[in-house]
C-alpha cells in the first residue's frame, strides 16, 4: 500500500501499480499555525503521515517512510501483541536535535550509560522512537482522535514525529535498531549497529538519499554507507528492468 499526496503525478502511480502496490490517496493533514520552527522546513508536511490510521481494512500495519528500504523479511512484526506502538528508538546525536536539551548535553538515549542524566534538570525523557517506521492498528476512532488532539498541539521541531511519541507514550514499545536502521547510528553509536543483522535501513541522514548521491556531505564517504547506497540501487535496477 503506498498512500500518496494529491500532487503525485498520474504516471508516478501507474508505475508504482504496475509494480503490484496498491496506491492510495490521502488528503494532506497540516498542523495549526504557530510560530515553531521546524527542524527541517518540508516537515509541515510529514503530519501527512496520520491519515494511514483509517486504512481499517487491514488489522494491523507496518508504516514505512518514502526513504527506507527492506533488505530482509519483517512479516513476523505482525505476530507482535496487539495493543502496542512498535517503533525503533531514535538517536539524538546529529544536529537537527541541536534544539533539545539532550543534545546540549550530549546525552543519548542509544547510549545511556555515556553520560548520565543529570537530575538537576529535570527528570530523563520518556523514549523517542523515529517515525520513519513504526507497527500500528488502522483505526477510524484513533484518527478522529489524532487530528482533533493535533488541533490543540502546538507543532515543535519534529513535526508529527514529537506529536505521535507524545500521543503514543504509553503504549510505545521499542523495538530492535535492525528495524529501522538510522543511518547515523553507523558513527555516533557503531558498538550498537551490526550490519549483517540490519532488515530495514533508513536513509534519513543528510546527503544519503540514494536517488541524489553524491557522497560530498559528511560521512557520505564512509564505506558502510557506500554499501547501503549500493544495496539501495541493486534493489530499484531489479525492479526497474520489470517496469
Ligand atoms: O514532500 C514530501 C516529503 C516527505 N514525504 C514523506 O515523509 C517522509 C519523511 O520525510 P523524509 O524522509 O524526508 O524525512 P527524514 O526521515 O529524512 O527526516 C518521507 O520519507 C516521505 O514518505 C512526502 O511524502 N512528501
Ligand atoms: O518529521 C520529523 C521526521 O523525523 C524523523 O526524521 C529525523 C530523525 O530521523 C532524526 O533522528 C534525524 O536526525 C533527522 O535527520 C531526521 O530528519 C523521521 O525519520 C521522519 O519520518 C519524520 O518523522
Amino acid at each position: 500500500m503506498v498512500a500518496v499526496l494529491p500532487d503525485v503525478p498520474a504516471d508516478h502511480r501507474r508505475i508504482l501499480e504496475s509494480q503490484g502496490c496498491i496506491v492510495r490517496e490521502i488528503e494532506p493533514v497540516y498542523p495549526p499555525e504557530s510560530q515553531t520552527k521546524f527542524a527541517m522546513a518540508y516537515y509541515v508536511i510529514t503530519y501527512s503521515k496520520l491519515p494511514i490510521w483509517e486504512f481499517v481494512e487491514f488489522r494491523k500495519m507496518i508504516y514505512l517512510d518514502g526513504d527506507i528500504q527492506v533488505f530482509d523479511n519483517i512479516d513476523h512484526l505482525f505476530d507482535l501483541p496487539d495493543g502496542h506502538f512498535y517503533a525503533v528508538m531514535d538517536c539524538f546525536c546529529e544536529k537537527t536535535w541541536s534544539h533539545t536539551p539532550q543534545y546540549m548535553i550530549r546525552y543519548c538515549q542509544q547510549s545511556p550509560e555515556k553520560v548520565r542524566w543529570p537530575t538537576e534538570i529535570g527528570s530523563k525523557p520518556s523514549l523517542f522512537f523515529n517515525a520513519g517506521m513504526f507497527v500500528f492498528e488502522p483505526s477510524t476512532s484513533t484518527y478522529h482522535d489524532l487530528i482533533n488532539t493535533l488541533m490543540v498541539t502546538p507543532p515543535t521541531p519534529f513535526a508529527e514525529q514529537d506529536f505521535l511519541k507524545i500521543y503514543f507514550k504509553d503504549i510505545y514499545k521499542p523495538i530492535p535498531l535492525v528495524y529501522n536502521l538510522v543511518l547515523a547510528m553507523l558513527w555516533r553509536h557503531p558498538e550498537n549497529v551490526d550490519l549483517e543483522q540490519v532488515k530495514v535501513v533508513h536513509y534519513c541522514a543528510a546527503g544519503s538519499k540514494p536517488w541524489r548521491f553524491t557522497g560530498e556531505e559528511d560521512n557520505m564517504q564512509r564505506e558502510a554507507v557506500n554499501m547501503l547506497v549500493r544495496k539501495w540501487w541493486d534493489i530499484y535496477n531489479d525492479l526497474k528492468c520489470c517496469m
